[in-house]
């Protein structure tokens, strides 16, 4: 992948440069901000052209009612053609008067350009306020999102803040930003001290909606920041590649009266990403066969799931200790780490990272054509007897499943994802996925390093 100067936009020089327009040196809002490396390779022109694929789209993003600063700012990015989801999405997003909806594509299909440009399109840039705000369930994935605010906003001029952990300073006024994009603790506390004044928001986005309200996760929290906001005139928009059905009922609360985008279940996840598993004999023999696998893990960059924080952290020690170079995430790392730790993947700095849930979602990083679920992702059910007392993992968690192997194969590329299984349980839970998903898993000899070589090559050709 070629870096010129022009299609590697730094978006620190942007964000430094907007706030000292605005003269406000004190804080300078996307400071560390990502470099974000908007590759667009020549195949995805092929597959835009195929009516069955998610990238496909007969219209043109002239044809789809966006003010010309904003078209800059997508052509800057390399963006030629709308995805389907884009194309479909965007005509409804930006029609008067604003309509709730609940969008749902597949991973790496773009949706973050569909609400990100509604964002941009609704705010009134003479108004020095607040007029939207997008939450996101992780830091990484609100960072990501603020990256591409302030690239396509590049033509505009654009005012962000951020709403997560340890970036706000404590002694800072206000908040006139007019695009806020952050995580639901960290924005709630920030509208209820009235830093973020909530009076003149207009637009509310949850990107991996389906997280942001499920009770057992984010539900509450994204819930408070909602009762916060101005009932009137509140576009409500909930974007993700899931929406489970238990969910589903909420959102459509949540959202009244939204336009629905909505995926078939056996259009859930996209055919470039091939799915293989490997019959590992007990833990032990995981942690051998991935070792073995490290040199294919390095051809591009890898992203290995784990259940626990602590399985990251101990598999991480023990390779490095052994002499390979890999990175550990997870949320229990402070933020300054986290951000570190995930900028430097982005770069490429690091091509192996070990982590947990906490970046299944959204997070896009091109060079990723590896996926490895160390663990299968479990659903935590609480017990029935007992009063409800305590619970288990033991059903695979096929949402997330779905949002994990989805770090590959974004916007058409081709990518592989590897289930470990080591036991009747995990098969069992394996045949699940399989089902569910109704895409095949096909079996890797362990003991065959040369077949694990050839097949990963063949499917990333
Ligand atoms: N019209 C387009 N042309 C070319 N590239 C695009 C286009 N739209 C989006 N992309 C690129 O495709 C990639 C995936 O987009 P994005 O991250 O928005 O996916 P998503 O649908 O939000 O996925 P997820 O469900 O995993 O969050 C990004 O690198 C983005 O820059």
């Amino acid at each position: 992948m070629e870096k010129d100067a022009d299609g590697f936009y730094t978006p620190v020089a942007a964000a430094a440069a907007s706030a000292s327009d605005a003269g406000e040196e004190k804080r300078a809002p996307n400071a560390d901000l990502i470099k974000s490396t908007f590759e667009v390779s020549v195949t995805l022109a092929d597959q835009q052209g195929d009516p069955n694929s998610p990238l496909h789209s007969i219209k043109t993003f002239e044809e789809l009612g966006l003010h010309q600063d904003l078209l800059k700012g997508i052509y800057h990015l390399g963006f030629s053609k709308p995805s389907k989801i884009q194309e479909r999405a965007l005509p409804l997003l930006l029609a008067n008067p604003p309509t709730n909806m609940i969008g749902q594509s597949q991973s790496g299909t773009g949706k973050t350009a569909a609400f990100v440009l509604t964002m941009l399109s609704r705010v009134d840039f003479t108004k020095n306020t607040t007029q939207a705000v997008c939450l996101a369930p992780s830091r990484e994935l609100a960072r990501q999102i603020m990256s591409v605010v302030v690239n396509m906003g590049k033509f505009t001029p654009v005012q962000t803040e951020y709403a997560i952990k340890d970036h706000i300073l404590r002694d800072s006024g206000p908040i006139t930003a007019h695009i806020v994009v952050g995580t639901p603790g960290t924005m709630y506390d920030l509208m209820r001290k009235r830093i973020i004044n909530v009076a003149g928001i207009k637009v509310f986005v949850l990107d991996e909606a389906d997280n942001m309200l499920d009770q057992d996760g984010l539900g509450d929290q994204t819930l408070r920041v909602k009762n916060m906001l101005p009932r009137d005139h509140l576009q409500i928009l909930l974007f993700s590649a899931t929406f489970p059905d238990h969910v589903r009922t909420f959102a459509s609360k949540f959202a009244p009266a939204a336009n629905k985008i909505e995926l078939q279940k056996e259009e859930l996840s996209v055919t470039g990403i091939r799915q293989f598993y490997m019959d590992c004999k007990n833990e032990e023999h995981k942690y051998d066969i991935l070792v073995r696998l490290y040199a294919l893990l390095t051809i591009g960059q890898s992203i290995i799931f784990c259940q626990y924080k602590h399985t990251a952290d101990r598999i991480s020690a023990r390779m490095t200790a052994e002499g390979h170079k890999v990175a550990s995430l997870h949320g229990a790392k402070d933020p300054a780490e986290r951000d570190t730790i995930i900028d430097d993947f982005r770069d490429g700095k690091e091509k192996v990272l070990i982590t947990t849930n906490v970046i299944a979602r959204g997070i896009d990083i091109l060079q990723v054509n590896m996926v490895v679920n160390y663990d299968l992702p479990l659903m935590y059910e609480r017990n029935t007897g007992n009063g409800g007392e305590g619970g288990h993992f033991d059903k695979p968690d096929i949402e997330t499943y779905i949002h994990r192997i989805g770090r590959t194969g974004r916007f058409g590329r081709r990518g592989i994802s590897i289930n470990f299984v080591h036991d009747k349980r995990t098969w069992l839970q394996m045949e699940q996925i399989e089902k569910a998903t109704g895409r095949k898993i096909m079996r890797i000899e362990t003991n065959d390093v040369d077949e694990m070589e050839e097949k990963m090559k063949e499917a990333l050709k």
